[in-house]
């Protein structure tokens, strides 16, 4: 049995206003093992961002809970969220999120400069380089990331997402500012890195990005809809009614 890097049960999110509530997610569950290529599609207002905010850490679920190799995560404080992150996390948005007064080597560096236990520069160096050499832009260290195109851009933020050694790559529409045949390039990175055995989590609203991954599946209001086909435990899902649903789509 492989090891369980993410494990989700029942996990919900009600966001409250004044006027209504929004069930955004609804009992989930949800179980990502070493080494999978996870793929969570669905429509505008399913429930993505805030699946991948919750993920990430970012937010809190309303319910259930939440463990990260083992350590149950579903209640921390801003402070530990953050911790946590930065150790166990790796994050690739959308925008690349990159620094552009700094080289593109100390950018990789910088979520290890910033552990709460310090890392020697020898150490520092040898997993920027290892990384860098990872996403093939070795060549490119002592550049500023505005000298770079878009791609190499998101190859320089992969890099970084992966320098702490994280649990788990988590890959918000990574290809969304990309013109077609750079995103499709930024997809064989990431397949590569899966089959050297990095263990992904993307959330996208593309279909032929979901289709890449190794198990697929589908948000529906706030739901997860299908059991991937090639492990049917790992996923459980719900079929019974939940509570009336306010959207505000
Ligand atoms: N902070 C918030 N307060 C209230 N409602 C929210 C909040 N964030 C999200 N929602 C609602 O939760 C539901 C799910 O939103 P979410 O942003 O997770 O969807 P999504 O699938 O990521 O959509 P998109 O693909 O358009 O980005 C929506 O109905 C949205 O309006």
């Amino acid at each position: 049995m492989s090891e369980i890097k993410i494990q989700m049960k029942n996990i919900s999110k009600v966001f409250e206003t004044e006027d209504m509530e929004t069930h955004a997610l609804k009992d989930v569950n949800l179980t990502i093992y070493k080494g999978d290529y996870v793929s969570i599609s669905g429509p505008s207002g399913c429930g993505k961002s805030t699946l991948l905010s919750l993920l990430g850490l970012l937010d809190m679920p309303t319910s259930g809970e939440y463990k990260i190799e083992g350590v149950d995560v579903s209640n921390l404080s801003l402070d530990e969220a953050a911790e946590i992150r930065n150790s166990k996390i790796g994050f690739i948005f959308q925008s690349f999120n990159l620094i552009d007064q700094i080289s593109v080597f100390d950018n990789v560096a910088l979520p290890l400069r910033y552990r709460s236990e310090a890392m020697s520069t020898t150490e520092i160096e040898q997993r920027v380089n290892k990384c860098l050499e990872m996403v093939s832009m070795t060549h490119r260290a002592q550049h500023k990331p505005n000298q770079l195109s878009g791609g190499q851009q998101q190859r320089i933020a992969i890099a970084r997402a992966l320098v702490g050694d994280p649990a788990i790559l988590f890959v918000d529409e990574a290809t969304g500012n990309l013109d077609s045949n750079t995103g499709d390039q930024i997809m064989d990175v990431l397949e590569q890195l899966n089959q050297n055995g990095t263990t992904i989590c993307m959330v996208t609203h593309e279909s032929r990005y979901a289709d890449r991954a190794t198990k697929q599946f589908k948000l529906l209001d706030g739901e997860i809809l299908t059991t991937p086909t090639n492990r049917e435990s790992n996923v459980n899902n719900t079929v019974e009614e939940s509570e009336e649903v306010l959207t505000t789509d």
